[in-house]
């Protein structure tokens, strides 16, 4: 197959394939870009594998980075762009299931291919846009499938997390896994515990954000995986799993907190359980809040009242976006949408009259009783019982403070 219109980034990137050519060596785009360019999508990004030695591609080129100089990979930067050129490598020796702790660089790049995960991610493309495919991986692609390179229990022995890949690709693509990458996937899914949990929770992410992520949800389920994923056995159990593949199909949440929210967040579990859950996941501050805050209004709609809505303004896209995918009727979506458009104020700050104000005007002293004359009217101004102006708010406090009803 030869590629005749390839995406300006690769364009950009081709002088640097002639430049290793010309001194000698082989040069290919290898990896995801190949396979993102044969479907037609868009490329994150642009790996370059190559015959040459670090220290050889350091010698055809001026201005160059070490940025992973043990695993053979070297940054070359050009017009303000950077490429990374990795030597063809084999991985040598694998302890624990876990990437290779050496990796030897060869000459050859089928051996290079050889080792990669699966066959639509093992083709390389040349500067003339020929694509090299050792392993039929453009059956598998009009096939729809993932299928280990060579033998899937060995791929997966190298590397357990590339099981998680497995499902990972099966959603975004919206392919099937092949039966035998499948069984090897099934037999050897324990090893995923042995995985680095930020490593797992990038692939389940990109997973659950996948067009098909319902249907890998499943099989990573019928598969046995559950148990081996990071988070407290047993707590999730296959039921809640099957709840949101079931929701998830086709739906494509557009933020982590949406992921999160939708995975743990709508099981109905208490703070300290969920909070250890999202730890256990080592989740970001960002999404544990979030999460934190939308988990208890997801498991009781009903709860979403003015006060809730208000309190939880800064996540309500996540809150929104999350019940939709859930399937909640449409009239409880729109009723927090109308109602937290016509918030009059999203936080105390909004409020016409300041702290400042009150004690300058003396209608408070500094200190704790100055908050609850801020939380009354915060709450008077919410709820929709007086306007927010400083003439209005005077007046309440006033009342309050003067017991004039
Ligand atoms: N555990 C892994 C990770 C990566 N690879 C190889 O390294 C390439 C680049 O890896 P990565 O960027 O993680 O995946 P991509 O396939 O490029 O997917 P994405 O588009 O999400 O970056 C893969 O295509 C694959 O050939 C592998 O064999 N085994
Ligand atoms: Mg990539």
């Amino acid at each position: 197959m030869k590629l005749e219109l390839l995406p300006s980034e690769l364009t950009a990137a081709k002088p640097i394939l002639k430049q290793i050519n010309r001194a000698g060596f082989q040069a290919y785009f290898v990896g995801g870009c190949v396979r993102d360019i044969i479907l037609g999508k868009p490329i994150h990004d642009v790996d370059i594998a190559s015959s040459a030695y670090p220290e050889e591609i350091k010698k055809i080129f001026k201005k160059t980075v070490d940025t992973g100089i043990q695993h053979g990979t070297v940054m070359v930067l050009d017009h303000g762009e950077g490429y990374e050129i990795t030597t063809f490598r084999t991985e040598s020796t694998y302890t624990d299931f876990r990437r290779p702790d050496q990796v030897a660089f060869v000459r050859s790049l089928s051996e290079d291919l050889k080792r990669r995960d699966f066959t639509i991610n093992a083709f390389a493309l040349d500067e003339d846009g020929q694509v090299i495919d050792y392993f039929d991986g453009l059956t598998d692609l009009a096939n729809r499938q993932i299928r280990a390179v060579g033998l899937a229990k060995e791929r997966f022995t190298e590397d357990a997390l590339r099981m998680m890949r497995a499902l990972r690709f099966a959603a975004q693509l919206d392919f099937q896994i092949e039966d035998q990458t499948l069984a090897a996937l099934v037999e050897l899914g324990p090893n995923l515990a042995k995985i680095a949990v930020e490593r797992i929770r990038v692939e389940f992410e990109k997973m659950l954000q996948g067009l098909a992520a319902g249907s890998a949800l499943k099989i990573l389920v019928e598969a046995g995986l559950l148990p081996y994923l990071p988070g407290e056995t047993g707590l999730m159990t296959e039921a809640d799993v099957l709840r949101v593949a079931n929701q998830l199909e086709r739906k494509q949440p557009q933020s982590e907190q949406v992921v999160w929210a939708l995975y743990l967040g709508q099981q109905g579990f208490d703070g300290p359980t969920l909070q250890s859950q999202l730890r256990q996941w080592k989740l970001s501050k960002e999404v544990m809040q979030t999460v934190l805050a939308v988990g208890p209004l997801l498991a009781n709609v009903n709860q979403i009242d003015r006060w809730a809505i208000y309190e939880h303004n800064a996540y309500v896209r996540t809150l929104l976006e999350t019940l939709t995918i859930m399937g909640v009727d449409q009239s409880v979506t729109e009723r927090i949408q109308k109602t937290y458009d016509s918030l009059p104020i999203y936080s105390m700050k909004d409020l016409a009259l300041s702290g400042g104000d009150l004690i300058a005007a003396g209608l408070a002293q500094p200190g704790p009783d100055l908050g609850v004359v801020l939380k009354k009217m915060e709450q008077a101004v919410v709820l929709g019982q007086v306007d927010n102006t400083k003439e209005a708010l005077t007046t309440l406090v006033e009342e309050q403070t003067y017991g004039n009803s």
